[in-house]
């Protein structure tokens, strides 16, 4: 086995903190053939099916990467951006956003960067980069404050992978869920509190989340749970009673039993119950994606007015909107504690050079040092 070394190794070079924000990922284009490409990976993971593989592969070989991809290339098509698809847009200006505020703090020591679970910029990629530019400490942080193991563990999946075939590993710190964490709820209250007051506020708020398939629930992944926790302390801070918000459940896929209430069809009932008007808020998409513009704000947009609803309002995600960062900055500063930031004085640099220099005839003639 050939464990990957840093190559052109030299003691002079600067030794950084590195910042990892990671989404799932998108397609590269609107087209069929990038949907398939995007969803053959995506599909494949055993995280996101947990289907026997010999069973699973025929199903997806056979069945839906036939069908599938033209199908969710049109929906793509009509959330696509002249600069790309939404959620590589968003999660990019939020890495920058990032980036910016804590280079101010921290100068040319700390490297962010932005990755995608599946797709592209892809985990290895950026992990590779990051190791080049001298990271030697990292924080990974997945945009997914509720953890589910269809999503954060599959990202930490993603970087053991990349482990397993380096010689030389960082110091690693993982943040695999933030459903509580009060900057997060306070970030979410005040942007729904700003909505209402350029907008005005419906009769309900409806926080819907994505979906798993109920089995992840009752085999003990704690996604449930955690997305009920957020809307309660979103609601608590928000003051609302019982009856003025309630959490759903969308983007089902596949024929079984996924979390409920579903989404869509509480939106189809809401009306005939009375409820007339609605906002939604979906607080686990740290961006608006086609999730949110496509399934929510137009589908269920549609299936909620055709089935007598009188008003609408989506609630865009947090994105990069200056709340967010700094609630994203609070939580990866947390995570920096205790974390001594190297010297890169050149001075410094310098020394460890000569001082490499001097010890490497004495002790390993051959080693590039
Ligand atoms: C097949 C099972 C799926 C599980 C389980 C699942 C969990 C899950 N997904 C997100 C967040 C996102 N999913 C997105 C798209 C998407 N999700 C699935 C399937 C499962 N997701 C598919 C097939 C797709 C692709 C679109 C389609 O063909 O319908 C996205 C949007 C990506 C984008 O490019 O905009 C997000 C975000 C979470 C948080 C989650 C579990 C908690
Ligand atoms: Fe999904
Ligand atoms: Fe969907």
């Amino acid at each position: 086995m050939q464990y990957k070394g840093s190559e052109n190794f030299r003691h002079n070079q600067p030794e950084r903190v590195g910042v990892l924000v990671t989404n799932l990922g998108t397609p590269d284009a609107p087209t069929p053939s990038a949907l398939r490409r995007y969803l053959a990976e995506f599909l494949s993971d055993p995280r996101v099916v947990e289907l026997p593989r010999p069973l699973w592969w025929l199903i997806l070989h056979g069945i839906i990467l036939r069908i599938r991809p033209k199908r969710s290339a049109a929906a793509y098509a009509s959330v696509w951006q002249p600069e790309g698809s939404p959620l590589l847009i968003h999660t990019a200006q939020q890495a920058e956003g990032i980036r910016e505020v804590l280079k101010k703090k921290y100068g040319p020591d700390i490297v962010v960067g932005f990755a995608m679970r599946y797709g592209n910029p892809s985990i290895p990629r950026v992990l590779d980069e990051m190791q080049q530019q001298g990271v030697r400490k990292l924080v990974v942080l997945p945009l997914y404050p509720q953890y589910s193991a269809s999503t954060s563990a599959s990202t930490f999946d993603a970087i053991a992978k990349n482990f397993s075939v380096r010689r030389w590993l960082p110091d690693l710190r993982f943040i695999s869920h933030y459903p509580d964490y009060p900057p997060y709820i306070e970030a979410m209250a005040r942007h729904i509190e700003s909505h209402w007051s350029n907008h005005g506020r419906n009769q309900k708020l409806v926080l819907s989340y994505h979906g798993v398939p109920l089995k992840y629930l009752t085999k003990g992944d704690p996604y449930h749970c955690e997305c009920h926790k957020t809307s309660r302390l979103l609601a608590e801070r928000l003051g609302l009673t019982k009856a003025e918000y309630m959490t759903t459940f969308q983007s089902r896929f596949g024929k079984e039993e996924w979390l409920k209430p579903y989404t869509d069809e509480t939106l189809k009932a809401l009306p005939g119950q009375n409820v007339k008007s609605i906002d939604v808020f979906c607080p686990g998409f740290s961006s608006d994606c086609l999730e949110t513009i496509e399934e929510i704000d137009e589908e269920n947009r549609g299936y909620f007015m055709e089935a007598g609803g009188e008003g609408f309002s989506y609630i865009t995600a947090l994105n990069a909107t200056p709340g967010h960062i700094d609630a994203l900055i609070q939580l990866i500063e947390e995570n920096l504690q205790g974390w001594q930031f190297p010297d890169n004085q050149p001075e410094t640099l310098a020394y460890r050079q000569k001082l490499a220099d001097e010890q490497k005839d004495a002790i390993y003639p051959d080693r590039k040092l």
